[in-house]
């Protein structure tokens, strides 16, 4: 029924065929459907024009010859090209009735063809096997049960003609009426006018037929919607058409009960009807027609050409398909140059504007105006857009504001990491940034130009930390070098004893001359640098220097006790007496501190290199002074990277690894301080070959690890009654003198391990308090309160401590080393050496501990949470 289209519907006993070109530009026809006649019989890759379908049978316009060619089984439709064959007519249009077909030849001029003004139908089938010359150029043909009707060109007008009897039709053709476009049905006729109105006329089902038909329900296809069309079809007793304002489907007329009804909402390229059955093509790039009505398929799988292609390009009022899929228009079009075209929409619902015009290529657009929802798809849509728009909103924020975590995270984790990596990097002082590098260097070089003279004020003399002295005065001060004011002799140089004019006692070392003057002067030097800007209560203090022609004078303060050494090993017993076991242990400590000091806290670290009893002088307070910075050498800033260094000390001291292999470390100093502890404990010198150990660490160590620590005491001096601090001591110089550098505790562990011991000795602060600075005066344009504690029968109280007479203030200059912040807690904290670590589990230190006990404990256990008491006497001391 109807018009040729790409789509047509057959119907029948059989049920309904749906057939359709395929959308692939082939042409070709698929069918679907319970009629076999129809779906078999459908010639394969043959192109054709344009589809249309009867009872039982479905006709194509052949492409590639504009003749028609039917298949199927109708008794009254011939299968192949309809008989009897027009010879040489091409035709333009096909319409298929129940039982007949009609084709409108082309406008060719000839016997057979037609002019202007004449158009020339040829029907074949039940009672209509004829041909029909119309007046009157004829643009469309559309056949319905038993009648055709057309449309005339020029004035648009229909015509109609068949069974007059059975389908009452022709007669109420209208006349001078307008249309766009028709399309029959079975028993009645739609077309759309031209103000886009449908209009049918025709009958619908009447009574009698009613009453036959079981269910069917009420309808008459007459009564139009007001909707405005682009397109009518008809089927046996309804109508459907494609409404000119969204392209959805509208329907109307009698259905069968049962039939499934146009989907809500649809939007369609085209349609087609059969008796009960209608499909359409969806607007959508898919292709794939939804069918509606009484039985057949309700989808079908293939992909129908939305329309007949057409040669000419569009007219006005028309838009050129192009499916946005890979199909395009030239593509579903043969010959490639055709193109199919579809009519504009026209407006816009009530609660939509036009968003966009219809132009040559795409269909005008409406979008709904929220703001004035009139109806259920407006509200729904701006509902949905609404939910999309918050939750675009919501992922938008929540984005953002995982951002903003994430962001957060990874500057607090970079800032912790920082400030961890600063804090460690101080606390070490392990590296020291170019600017203090720069420092230290352009301070170095103005200190060497500087030409200061000398002052009489002792605190001046200390701010500036070093003056330059002439000869003449230290010459004056010392009663010119006398032999009698010589208070002690090195391997380059004598010291003399020496009172400034303003009666400050001061001790000036003097350079021999006749000795190597190449290293003298490097050492001279090397003091002076370093000594003008180290600054610590426990290093022997430069007051100044002079360096005159061939004359290298260095001026300290002049330490009354001389040296360890001479008390350890001189040969007055009763100075050695003098030094108790609380004495040796205290200046031990100080030492130990003042090591400690230049390895933690000066940076670049500072390597001593002659770390033994010799250089620690011991001043009039028994307090203890490092000395002899001659071969003192800055070290890595990285203290993991060993220094190459040609070995340079004193035999006896030198740290095994950097003898044999020339690595120095800090933990050099570490070995050589292990043998002057061993040389407090024992009494003996470092290498002595009147025993037959000559080497003090190899007579030792294996003592200390027996657990026989007795053995190595000095027997000087009588025994403490409880062993137990000694023992610690001993644990800690033998860890000093392990023969891997990197198996030996840090200065500050062994400081720290001192202290213990100590306190531990003392067993109370009100017993035998040694002599102990209570501040220890780190450089920085401060002042300190240094309070010097007199004598070991002082007091122990805080009061007394805090008002000893002997208070002094100290200024101390501002030096180029840099000296963080820290307390001791943390510095102590911060500095597990590898070796402390590694001392858990070393041979070394599972035989120290299993055969002396508590005495060789490890170092962490040595720094564990101190006993009140030991606390106490910590606080009042240190
Ligand atoms: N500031 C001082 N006050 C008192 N005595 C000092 C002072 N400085 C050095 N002495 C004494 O002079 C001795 C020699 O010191 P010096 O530093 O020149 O040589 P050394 O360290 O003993 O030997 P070497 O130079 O071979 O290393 C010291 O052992 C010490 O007894």
């Amino acid at each position: 029924l109807g018009s040729m289209a790409s789509i047509a519907v057959s119907y029948g006993e059989d049920g309904p065929v749906f057939c359709g070109l395929n959308s692939d530009g082939s042409h070709s026809v698929s069918c679907f459907g319970a009629d076999a006649s129809v779906v078999y019989g459908a010639p394969l890759r043959i192109p054709f024009v344009g589809l249309t379908a009867g009872d039982g049978f479905t006709c194509g316009l052949l492409l590639d010859t504009n003749q028609p060619y039917c298949w199927g089984s109708n008794l009254y439709v011939k299968i192949g090209v309809p008989q009897p064959m027009v010879e040489g007519a091409m035709y333009s249009e096909l319409s298929a009735g129940d039982n007949h077909l009609c084709a409108l030849r082309t406008s060719v001029k000839g016997m057979h063809g037609a002019n202007a003004d004449t158009s020339v139908i040829d029907c074949w089938g039940y009672n209509m096997t004829a041909t029909h010359i119309v007046t009157g150029a004829v643009s469309a043909i559309s056949a319905g049960s038993v009648f055709n009707c057309g449309l005339f060109a020029r004035n648009r007008t229909v015509f109609c003609w068949g069974d007059e009897t059975v389908s009452g039709v022709i007669g109420l053709a209208p006349r001078n009426v307008r249309f766009q476009s028709i399309g029959a049905g079975g028993y009645h006729v739609c077309g759309v006018l031209e103000n886009a109105q449908a209009f049918c006329w025709g009958r619908s089902l009447d009574m009698q037929q009613m009453s036959t038909a079981s269910a069917i329900d009420e309808g008459d296809v007459n009564i139009v919607p007001m909707d405005a069309m682009v397109s009518v079809v008809g089927g046996r007793f309804h109508a459907c058409g494609i409404r000119s304002l969204d392209h959805q489907v509208a329907c109307w007329g009698f259905t069968l009960q049962n039939s499934t009804l146009a989907p809500k909402g649809l939007r369609v390229y085209a349609i087609v009807a059969g008796d009960y059955f209608t499909c359409g093509l969806p607007a959508e790039t898919s292709l794939k027609p939804i069918c509606w009505g009484h039985s057949g398929p309700l989808a079908l799988p293939v992909a129908v050409s939305p329309g007949i292609c057409v040669p000419d390009s569009c007219s006005h009022g028309y838009f050129e398909y192009a499916n946005h899929g890979d199909v395009g228009s030239s593509k579903t079009c043969k010959p490639a140059n055709s193109r199919l075209c579809f009519p504009c929409s026209v407006g816009c619902p009530n609660d939509s504007y036009e968003s966009s015009p219809c132009n040559a290529t795409a269909d005008r657009v409406c979008q709904f105006d929220c703001s004035r929802c009139a109806s259920d798809e407006c509200v729904s849509f701006c509902l949905t857009q609404k939910r999309g728009k918050s939750r675009k909103f919501v992922a938008f924020q929540l984005r953002i504001f995982v951002a903003e975590i994430v962001f957060a995270i990874i500057l607090v984790f970079s800032v912790t990491v920082i400030a961890c990596l600063y804090v460690r990097h101080k606390l070490r002082c392990c590296r020291c940034s170019k600017n203090e590098l720069r420092v230290a260097k352009s301070t170095s070089y103005s200190f060497r130009k500087d030409n200061m003279k000398i002052q009489p004020d002792v605190e001046d003399l200390k701010i500036r930390r070093a003056q330059e002295f002439s000869y003449e005065e230290l010459e004056h001060a010392t009663g010119g070098f006398l032999e009698d004011s010589q208070v002690g002799k090195g391997s380059f140089s004598c010291v003399f004893k020496g009172i400034l004019r303003d009666g400050t006692v001061v001790a000036v070392k003097r350079a021999i001359k006749a000795s190597d003057v190449k290293k003298s002067s490097k050492e001279f030097h090397t003091e002076l640098d370093l000594l003008s800007r180290l600054n610590h209560a426990h290093l022997l203090n430069l007051l100044g220097y002079c360096d005159d022609g061939s004359e290298r004078l260095l001026v300290y303060e002049f330490m009354a006790h001389g040296s360890l050494y001479q008390h350890l090993h001189g040969t007055d017993l009763n100075l050695k007496k003098r030094l108790n076991w609380a004495r040796r242990v205290t200046i031990a400590v100080q030492a130990a501190r003042g090591i400690e000091y230049l390895h933690g806290y000066a940076c670049p670290p500072v390597i001593h290199r002659d770390i033994k009893s010799s250089n620690i002088l011991i001043d009039e307070d028994h307090n203890a002074r490092v000395a002899d910075f001659g071969l003192s050498i800055l070290g890595p800033a990285d203290s993991g990277t060993p220094l190459s260094e040609l070995p340079a000390g004193t035999l006896g001291y030198l740290d095994p690894e950097y003898y044999r292999l020339h690595y120095l470390t800090t933990k050099s100093d570490v070995y050589s301080f292990g043998v002057v502890l061993l040389e407090i404990l024992s009494g003996r010198k470092a290498i002595d070959m009147q025993f037959e150990e000559g080497n003090i660490v190899e007579w030792a160590v294996p003592l200390i690890k027996a657990g026989d620590i007795s053995a190595i005491l000095d027997p000087v001096l009588s025994p403490p009654s409880d062993l137990e601090a000694l023992k610690k001591i001993a644990a800690v110089a033998c860890k000093c003198v392990r023969m891997r550098a990197k198996d030996r505790p840090s200065m500050d562990k062994v400081t720290t391990a001192l202290e213990r011991a100590l306190a531990l000795l003392m067993g109370s602060p009100c017993i035998e308090q040694p002599i102990l600075p209570t501040e220890v005066v780190l450089g920085s344009s401060r002042m300190h309160k240094k309070v010097s504690q007199r004598s070991s029968n002082q007091s122990c109280s805080e009061n007394e401590l805090a008002d000893g007479d002997d208070q002094r203030i100290e200024y101390r200059a501002p030096s180029w080393i840099t000296f963080p912040s820290v307390t001791s807690s943390q510095r102590r904290k911060s500095s597990a050496s590898e070796a402390d670590l590694d001392g858990r589990t070393t041979t070394d230190g599972r035989n120290v501990g299993s055969s002396i006990g508590d005495g060789l404990r490890s170092l962490e256990e040595e720094i564990s949470p101190v006993s009140p008491q030991e606390n106490l006497y910590l606080q009042h001391n240190f």
